[in-house]
């Protein structure tokens, strides 16, 4: 298996362009199975979970073609199956988006479940209430979930938390329903409004993205249209932070100042300085970061995607500084791995305690999930000596280029393939 080494850089320099969202792009391929014509999208992140989610329409029946490397056509005229199975859903959660657009054009959809993963347990209730709500009949199997439905009717559905994920399955039943159905405490990322604009580009009346009460009446039917993803809010989020720590001058180029506010707000208070220019944002870092308390919330609270790469940043700030995870329960698994590279961390419950450290050592480390890996990489561009990141298929589902975009700005980052004994 192939390793991601860091040695420690210099202050980055340059510009690095942001690819599109991952998080818009997957419910927005899910979501292009509702129209029987030819969709067309733009700035996709040439990913291993596009891959994945491609390979799960292809085995509904769509057609995929790759126009180049970032753009895809998809044509879902004949939809022969309902089914998604284990081996694609276990590669990645996010498949089970599919179950919303499916239930909505065929009337029933079968799919794997998708399990928890290294970050929580990551129940699905939310999207089986929503479902239920529209008057599906859910059925949980062996390790499938089944939802049935002759026709889908509007209904008022209130989500306990405003997930992500649930608003988006839900929205997506919705669109074909008959009548109203009203969303209410819904999430409200930048990817809902992603989502919702291209499907209200191909014929769906939806209000309200972007708001915690979405409101969709039911269309007849949806057509083809052409789209393009906003760039990932993570992946700017993450430059910007490799940015500041190295005490670097980054352009960070087709980025959205509006969906980046928790973000901007907390490496300010760290003493970057950030200044919006052309498409993007300038980054600055200062000569020693300043310690912050960070709590993780649904948005427009701080992203629980950033939170890794910001315990990095902490970890070398000067003084102590407090991280609470509320969004999943299990989502500190990068912390031992930074100790091995002499962070001074402590985990209490929910809270980490991080006193920052002048310098950081390089070490064999393992990447534990997606953001663990982009934090390690983080830690090992201030760390004296070299980092080995190992299991970077992490890294690879959410980050496009990332050694290239890295020495781009002059960071040594490199991958390197491990020899087969
Ligand atoms: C592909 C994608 O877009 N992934 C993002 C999405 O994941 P995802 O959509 O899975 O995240 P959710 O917003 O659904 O999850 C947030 C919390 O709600 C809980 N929950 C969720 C659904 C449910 O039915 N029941 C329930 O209890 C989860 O266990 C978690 O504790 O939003 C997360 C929160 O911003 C991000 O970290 C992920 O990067
Ligand atoms: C948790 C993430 O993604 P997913 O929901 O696809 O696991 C992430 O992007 O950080």
């Amino acid at each position: 298996m192939a390793k991601i080494v860091v040695e420690k850089s210099q202050p980055l320099k340059g510009t690095v362009r942001i690819s599109g969202a991952k998080n818009s792009v997957l419910p927005i391929l899910a979501a292009s199975l509702l129209a029987t014509e030819k969709c067309l999208l733009e700035d996709v992140p040439p990913l291993r979970d596009v891959d994945v989610i491609c390979e799960v329409l292809a085995t509904l029946g769509a057609d995929i073609k790759r126009l180049n490397r970032e753009q895809i056509e998809i044509r879902a005229h004949k939809i022969d199956d309902f089914e998604a199975p284990y081996e694609l859903i276990r590669k990645m959660r996010a498949s089970f988006l599919v179950m919303g657009p499916l239930l909505a054009r065929m009337g029933k959809a079968r799919i794997s479940m998708p399990g928890g993963c290294a970050i929580g347990t990551r129940p699905i209730d939310l999207h089986l209430k929503g479902f239920k709500a529209l008057g599906a009949t859910i059925t949980l199997g062996h390790g499938f979930v089944e939802a049935k439905a002759d026709k889908l009717i509007g209904n008022k559905i209130y989500l306990d938390f405003p997930s992500v994920g649930a608003t988006e399955n839900i929205m997506m039943a919705a669109v074909l329903a008959e009548g109203q159905t009203i969303i209410e405490n819904a999430a409200e990322e930048p990817e809902i409004t992603d989502l919702a604009n291209f499907l209200n580009k191909m014929g769906a009346k939806i209000k309200g993205a972007g708001t915690d009460t979405i409101k969709i009446m039911g269309v007849e039917k949806l057509t083809g249209t052409t789209h393009t993803v906003i760039p990932d809010r993570i992946e700017a989020g993450t430059y910007m932070v490799a940015a500041a720590m190295t005490g670097g001058n980054v352009l960070i180029d087709n980025a959205e100042a509006d969906h980046l506010k928790p973000i901007i707000a907390k490496l300010r208070e760290s003493d970057v300085e950030i200044y919006e220019e052309g498409n993007g944002l300038r980054v600055i870092g200062p000569k020693r970061l300043k310690p912050v308390d960070i709590k993780t919330l649904p948005y427009p609270g701080f992203p629980t995607d950033m939170q890794a790469q910001f315990m990095a940043l902490l970890s070398v700030a000067e003084g102590t500084s407090v991280i609470i995870e509320t969004v999943f329960e299990n989502r500190f698994m990068h912390v031992s791995e930074m100790k091995r590279m002499g962070a001074d961390i402590k985990i209490e419950g929910r809270s980490a305690i991080i006193e920052g450290q002048k310098v950081l050592t390089g070490a064999p480390v393992k990447a534990t999930d997606l953001r663990a890996g982009a934090a390690l990489i983080l830690a090992g561009l201030v760390s004296e000596g070299k980092t080995e990141i190992g299991n970077i298929e992490h890294i690879q589902r959410g980050y496009v280029d990332v050694e290239k975009k890295f020495r781009g700005l002059g960071a040594n980052v490199y991958r390197v393939e491990e020899e087969v004994k």
